[in-house]
């Protein structure tokens, strides 16, 4: 396995069908906690925090977790005060979703997909290849991806990640 444990805070309000952190447990590719308390601290992927993740928030650089954390809730119930978890907390840059729930959607992407694009942030790519090889449409996601997951793992910090970003969102 990789550098990184991967924890999903489950809140269980998404179709359980389709929900893709449940699959990954299932392959033991992540472990599932039903409450906040029991959820370990670690870098929390929530969408509301003010900074960006970058590669400067990984392991190795002096930093302190070793666990990536996401909410797996609906993005109905997806508010910022859902994302009470403890840890650093931090966003994901520009990306697009691939599953068939949300294609094409810049910024919401599904647990499966957060992980795997701050895995490839992160420089663990092997890892992120693993988790999407699970899913039909999973390897889609590396792949609509791939030139700004190159570059946002090349930058050092969240200022760069940002200007790199900028790119994007200027095309949109
Ligand atoms: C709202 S849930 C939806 C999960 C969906 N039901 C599934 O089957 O995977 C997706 C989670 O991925 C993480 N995530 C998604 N997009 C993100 C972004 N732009 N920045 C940070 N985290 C993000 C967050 O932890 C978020 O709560």
């Amino acid at each position: 396995m990789g550098a990184y444990g991967l924890h999903v805070r489950y809140e269980g309000d998404d179709d359980p069908d389709k929900c893709s952190a449940r699959k990954l447990a299932r392959f033991d590719l992540a472990e599932l906690h039903r409450a906040t308390r029991s959820t370990p601290p670690g870098i929390v992927l929530n969408p509301f925090a003010d900074r960006v993740l970058s590669p400067e928030d990984g392991v190795g650089s002096g930093v302190r977790h070793d666990r990536l954390v996401a909410l797996d809730c609906s993005w109905e119930t997806a508010e910022r005060e859902a994302f009470d978890l403890e840890g650093i907390h931090r966003a994901l840059p520009f990306l697009v979703a691939a599953n068939p729930v949300n294609y094409g959607t810049p910024f919401e992407l599904n647990t499966v997909e957060a992980f795997a694009g701050a895995l490839c942030i992160l420089g663990q790519r092997d890892h992120a290849e693993e988790l999407v090889s699970k899913f039909t449409w999973g390897h889609t996601f590396l792949e609509l991806n791939d030139e700004p997951l190159r570059r946002y793992a090349e930058c050092t910090n969240s200022a760069e990640i940002l200007d790199v970003q900028d790119d994007y969102l200027d095309r949109e």
